[in-house]
């Protein structure tokens, strides 16, 4: 399988008041399809590594290589572009917006690019229907679960088909049945459409969905784990490498069995 994302020699340094290396040589490859988990203790350079593979954040040196495009050599127009059209965004507070139903929520992208109506509405229908969301389109967000609001978001951000889905703790504001109900979205997402998606978590109930979980510490790449066939001893597997990892204990509050 081709390697549609490939992270290489990617450093981060903050240069603020005082001069931080957040990222250190961080290499690896993301194949087409691939569901990559990304822990870590507090502050060991998840948020940033995502930040710099979204574009929000540049390097400062290496690369973040998609589909064959280097989006950090783009010019400003072109780089929107590419996150538009490339990218799809999953957050931990799901940044809907309260003024629209989720309907509208969900077209807004579509909207943006000047979609016929008629191609949002079939395509609104079919991933809202899938994501078993289509009965409560006309409700605003105030009015619905953390659960269906993260799959309303999810719907967002897959609508316009990117090619890379990247998702910042997705479950960080759900209770363990909407945390399952999302992950078990997000696998089926991954399975049948076959994108390709990287997530940032804290909880390896969520990270055994992944095909695979990286660990990063102290900037630095410290361990990666493949999920085999059975889903529980990958569950275990990850709980082995955070314990070895240490950081803080609160890290692991939101461990769900
Ligand atoms: N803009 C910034 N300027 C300076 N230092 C920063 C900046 N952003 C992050 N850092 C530092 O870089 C390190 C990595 O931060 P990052 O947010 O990537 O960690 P994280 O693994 O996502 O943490 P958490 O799990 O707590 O969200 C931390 O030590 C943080 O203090």
């Amino acid at each position: 399988m081709a390697d549609v994302l490939q992270v290489q020699d990617l450093n981060k340094i903050y240069d603020g008041k005082a001069i931080f290396q957040a990222l250190t040589n961080i290499t690896f490859n993301v194949e087409k399809g691939e569901f990559i988990g990304v822990m870590g203790p507090s502050g060991s350079g998840k948020t940033t590594l995502l930040n710099l593979i979204s574009t929000i954040d540049r390097p400062t040196s290496g690369q973040v290589i998609v589909n064959g495009q280097e989006p950090h050599k783009l010019k400003k127009g072109k780089l929107a572009e590419f996150r538009r059209k490339e990218l799809g965004f999953v957050f931990q507070d799901f940044n809907l917006l309260d003024t629209l139903t989720l309907e509208e929520n969900i077209m807004l992208p579509l909207t943006l690019e000047r979609v016929d109506s008629g191609e949002i509405d079939k395509k609104v229908q079919a991933i809202t229907q899938k994501l078993g969301i289509d009965s409560i389109l006309n409700k605003r967000t105030y009015e619905v679960s953390g659960g269906q609001k993260q799959r309303t978001a999810i719907a967002r951000a897959i609508i316009h088909q990117p090619f890379l889905l990247l998702a910042d703790e997705p479950t960080g504001n759900l209770d363990s049945k909407s945390s399952k109900d999302v992950m078990q979205t997000l696998q089926m997402i991954n399975e049948k459409d076959k994108t390709t998606m990287l997530m940032v978590t804290h909880d390896p109930s969520a990270a055994s969905y992944c095909d695979r979980v990286i660990f990063i510490k102290d900037g630095k790449l410290y361990n990666e784990v493949y999920k085999g066939t059975n889903q529980k001893v990958f569950f275990q597997q990850i709980l082995d490498v955070l314990s070895m990892l240490g950081g803080d204990p609160d890290d692991l509050s939101t461990v769900r069995l």
